[in-house]
Order: structure tokens, then sequence, then C-alpha cells
């Protein structure tokens, strides 16, 4: 952790939130933002003068940081020039009434700027002179579509050749990072002449920048700019104002205004934490891979889910000490299902039915894995406990499942040891060895929210997106992978509320866990022996096995014991990797057992087929029930 100093204030542009003026000033608030940009849209369209803005924003303890956007004013033809100067003293009156001494100005992206610095200059010189007299001031950003000017170094020469106190640079990530270009050179503007800072994300996409600003733009840790290295030659200048969110993207201006607000502020406090200002946060545990899983469950799914997960070739390994939850093992898993009355577990069963409630990850340090959690505003939970008995303390992921963290007991004994009255071992372990990997299904518009998380509290690493064809819509699939590989969560989401994924969304109101994934030594063996305890596997299509043949060049001995044993394959640079799908439990989530040689990713090439096959197992199943 770096020398703790003051944090710098906070700001949100209103652009970044969902709903009305008032709606976008209180959020900004309840989460505890220093400041708002005003975009001038949101006051446009809001019914009340520039001094109510004023008001309910004093009310709100909320600093107004900056008016913006002023545009297309620098450089144009003489014709429009005196126009714009008038344009410009209109602004200033509603800053007044606004009480904010700082309006953006961004770079003119009008086909009649003239590329001509000294005239940009001479413009500014002039609307700064002005300001000026009213005790304002005017900061020039240069946005990454500008006609004339694109780089922020660019804007800073013109800043400079003005040459008025009262006028200076704006940066903006985006507009830098878009264009791939060097924000080093920012730590050497001085810190007076750095007006404004506004920082925004987004992913790797190759379109215009405009399009691409306009859309896709979200949090600092969301997406992949370097932000944080744009954020320390920032504060290597010295500079001490505001860090404002300005967030353009279509998710963010229909998702709850406080949910996003409170992702902004997490952002930030990340960004500022990784840059090496503020009080700093405590530094990410280690992982080892899960500890459990834990199903939400009432009796009757427990004993179903309890039976399903025998053929899989779990053992009832024993029983909690006080409360209705059951062990089930195998290999190094451990699933609980768990149909305990009146608590967090029955909550989640009551709201989303049989589904995985909670799932705990080894770490080295469960205290100071809570402790970065709090710091970044993420919601904690301690379960009641009885005498004796270990306490988990655990975190609330985004849709308010819990991720307990489980240390090593101290002791010697394990948590099962001390909460459970375990059965003696009887018999051979099955096949499957440990947790491979656990997928998620997200709701729409909540990718962000969940990367958020799961860099920020855990530094998870994300890996690339995936575009799955289901037979009725697309699903977008990104992993986020512990950095030792040993957790490993592929998250799915879907605009279709008719895929595999959109289904499971709407069947389960929320997020949740839609399949989990056990590794095995020996694939083959693994789905025979559960195919002969009546575990029921997924068919794989003859096609799957040509087109596997025509694309891979697969050997024939290779080729016939895939389709013997029905099982799915795909190959890498790094290794290839075998799996199976059963069907699913109760329609809502299924397993998967994979063998691994060296291979890293999930086989996302040959999610289309289990796609194909679930629709049509599903259609079965349909089909029957009407019969019945
Ligand atoms: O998209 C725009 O027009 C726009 C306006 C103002 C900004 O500060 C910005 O970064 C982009
Ligand atoms: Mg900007």
């Amino acid at each position: 952790m770096s020398v703790a100093s003051r944090p710098l204030p906070k700001s949100i542009a209103t652009v970044s939130l969902s709903g009305t003026l008032p709606e976008k000033l209180e959020a900004a608030a309840a989460v505890g933002f220093d400041g708002v940009e005003i975009f001038e849209n949101d006051l446009l369209t809001f019914d009340g003068s520039p001094h109510d803005v004023r008001r309910i924003s004093e009310e709100l303890g909320l600093a107004i940081t900056i008016f913006q956007p002023f545009r297309d004013f620098e450089a144009m033809p003489d014709t429009i020039r005196s126009r714009n100067l008038d344009r410009a003293e209109r602004k200033f009156d509603i800053m007044e009434a606004l009480g904010t001494d700082l309006v953006l100005v961004c770079s003119n992206t009008q086909p009649a700027a003239i590329d001509d610095d000294a005239r940009a200059a001479a413009d500014l010189f002039e609307m700064a002179e002005r300001a000026a007299r009213r005790g304002l001031r005017v900061g020039y950003e240069a946005l990454a579509w500008g006609r004339n000017v694109s780089r922020w170094a660019h804007a800073w020469n013109i800043v400079q050749r003005a040459d008025h106190p009262a006028l200076g640079l704006i940066v903006d990530s985006f507009h830098t990072l878009a264009l791939d270009d060097d924000p080093s050179g920012i730590a050497r503007v001085p810190a007076e002449k750095l007006f404004f800072v506004q920082l925004a994300d987004a992913p790797l996409l190759k379109m215009d920048p405009l399009s691409w600003s306009r859309h896709y733009r979200n949090f600092p840790g969301q997406g992949e700019l370097p932000v944080t290295n744009f954020l320390k030659a920032v504060l290597e200048s010295g500079y001490e104002g505001p860090l404002s969110l300005e967030i353009f993207n279509d998710d963010f201006r229909a998702a709850p205004a406080r949910q996003t607000a409170r992702d902004g502020l997490r952002s930030l406090i990340l960004a500022e934490a990784e840059a090496g200002r503020g009080p700093g946060l405590p530094s990410p545990v280690s992982f080892d891979g899960f500890e459990f899983l834990e199903f939400a469950v009432d009796e009757q799914a427990k004993s179903e889910l309890g039976g399903f997960l025998k053929t899989l070739g779990f053992r009832h390994a024993g029983d909690h000490k006080s409360k209705a939850v059951e062990l089930y093992r195998q290999g190094s898993v451990n699933l609980v299902l768990n149909a305990e009355p009146d608590s967090a577990a029955s909550e989640h069963f009551q709201m989303h039915g049989p589904s995985v409630c909670a799932m705990a990850l080894r770490v080295d340090d469960a205290t100071r894995a809570v402790d970065r959690a709090e710091a970044l505003l993420y919601g904690t939970w301690r379960e009641r406990t009885g005498e004796g008995e270990r306490k988990i303390p655990s975190v609330r992921a985004p849709d308010g499942t819990l991720v307990y963290l489980v240390e090593p007991g101290s002791s010697g004994h394990t948590i099962w040891q001390d909460d459970f009255n375990l059965l003696p071992p009887s018999g051979q372990d099955g096949e499957l060895k440990s947790i491979d990997h656990v997928a998620q299904a997200l709701p729409e518009g909540r990718m962000d929210a969940f990367v958020l998380f799961y860099r920020a509290v855990f530094g998870f690493v994300l890996e690339r997106l995936w575009e799955l064809p289901d037979p009725y819509g697309l699903i977008r699939s990104r992993a986020i992978v512990s950095p030792d590989r040993s957790v490993r969560l592929p998250l799915n989401f879907s605009e279709s509320r008719k895929t595999a994924t959109g289904r499971f969304v709407s069947a389960t109101a929320g997020a949740g866990v839609h399949h989990i994934a056990f590794a095995t030594d020996e694939v083959e063996r693994s789905v025979t022996a559960l195919t002969a305890a009546g575990a029921p596997m997924m068919p794989v299509p003859a096609n799957y096995y040509d087109d596997l043949d025509a694309r891979l060049g697969m050997d024939d001995t290779t080729l016939a014991e895939l389709r013997r044993f029905g099982l799915l394959f795909d190959r890498d640079e790094q290794g290839d990797f075998t799996h199976a799908y059963t069907d699913s439990f109760a329609e809502r989530f299924f397993f998967e057992v994979v063998q691994r040689r060296g291979y890293q990713q999930f086989g996302a090439v040959n999610a289309g087929v289990r796609m194909a096959m679930q629709a049509k197992l599903r259609d079965h199943s349909a089909i029957e029930d009407l019969m019945n």
C-alpha cells in the first residue's frame, strides 16, 4: 500500500446516470459523490431554472464542478465568430445561475472549422477574457474526432499559445486512450493549467471513436483502456482538482441510477488507489480454488438434487450440526444443499427457486478480502452461527449472492469438521477431482457491474469476449479468472429472452450459476461411470463429429472415441480439451465434466451444439408434459 494522501474530490457527469436531472443529482449525492458535471442536455430537458439546479445541488451537498459541453466554438470563419462569442455569453449567464465557474469547450467538429492554431488560440483567448470579467474560467478539451484538434497535446499547445489565466486544459482519458495516444506528457502540464480531469474506460472495439465514445464508455476498471496509467500522469502533474466520470453508455442510461452511481464511485476509489493516491486499499488476496458451492433448496429439492448428485458420483458426506444442510462430496469438491428456513439461503430460494446461493473461495486472508470489499463499498455478511461453529465472512456479489472467503483453519480443522457431523467414507471416491469453472448467467446490462466487482475486490483478470450462437439468439460470454486461474468464472449474458441464458435469467428472477464444470483426469472413464450411475448425459449430434474432423483434422481413433462416449472436443496452441454435459436439473442448471491437457479456455466453440441440444431436450420434455 502506498503512503496515505488526501483523496481527490469525486465527481460524475449527469449524462452517466439515468432519470430526470433531480433523480441524477439525488443518486450522485446518495452514494457519496462530492460533485457533478451538469451536462447541458440534462438542463435543457429539466423543467426548472438553472438556479433551481443550484439550490437542489446545494441541498444535496453537491458541488457543480463544471458546465458542459460548449461545442464548435474555436477557429470558425469570421461570419460565425461573433455569434459564437454571443453564444458563450449566454452560457456564462447559465453558469452564474448554476454557481459553477468552469465551462468545457470541446474541440470543434465542424467541417467549416479552420485548421489554424493561431486562430483557435485567439478565439479561446477572447472567450477566456470575457469569462474572466465575470470571474469564470474556460477549459479546452480535445475530442478524439475533433476536426483539427483531436489530441490532448495539440489542445495544450493552443492553450499555451493563447496564454490567458482564465484558459486551461481539460483532459479526458477516453479521447487520449481511444487514439492510443501517449498520456505521459500530461505529467508536465503545470497543475494550475490543468483545469479538469475526466475519466472513462471502454472495451476495446474496432469502430470510429465517435460511436465508440457515445455508446460504449464505461467506468474505469470495467473496460480495457489503461486508465490507471493515464491517471498516474495526471497525478504526477500535481493536479488537485476533481476526478470526474463522464460515461456515455446505452446500458447506464437505462439502469437504476443509484446502482450505476455506486459502481462509479467504486471505480474511482479503485483507480485512485491503483494510481497511488488517497488512503489506499488492502491488497487483493491470493486464491486457491473453490472450497464449496451452496445450493438454496427446500426439502423436496434437497432430496431431488441429492439424488442427481449421486448419479454424478457424489456421496452424502455429512449433515450440518445445527441446520437443515447436507454436504455432498467427491474429490476436493464440496457441494452444500441448504434447506434451513430463516437463512440467507431460504431468502434466496424464495426469490429464485433451487439455485446456487453462495460460493466459497479459498483465500490466504479472509479478513483482508472483506476489508478491501468494504473499502470499495461492497456489502459483507456474517451468517448466524451456532456454538463453536466457524464464522465464515462473505462479500455480496452484485446479484446479492454471497461469496464466502475460507482460510485454511488455524486449528488444523477444516470448516467441515467444525460445523458438520461427517459420515464415514463408504466405498471408492468418484471420478471427479475438483471444480474447474462455474458459469453464471447475468441479466442484460449487468456485465460491467460483475466485472468491476471481481476485478476490484479480488483482482481477477478478464478474458476475451465470445459470441455464442443459441438457436434463439446470441449469447455473449466472457470469463473472469483469478490470477492463478484456480477460480474461473465464465459470465454469460444475452439480449434475447429466448436463449438459454435469457430463459435462465427470467425463470430464476436474476443472475445466477447456470452450470458447474468438474475436472477429471480421465473423461472417458468418468462419463462411463456417470452414465452407468444413471446420470442424464446430453447426447451429441453426429454432424458435430464430421465438422470436428473437417475443422481440426482428427485422427480416426480419437474421433471414434469421442463419438463412442458422446464427448465434445477443442484444441488451441496450448493444448486440448474434452468435455461432456449433463441434462439440466429442474431446467435450471446443469453440470459439465471436463478434462484439460494444457488448454486454458472453456470450449466456447462447442457451446452452440450444447445449446441446440438443450433446446431440443426442452422441447421434448414440453411435449411429454403435454401428453401426460
Ligand atoms: O461526445 C461528445 O460530444 C462529448 C462532449 C463532451 C465531452 O467532454 C466529451 O468527452 C464528449
Ligand atoms: Mg470529455
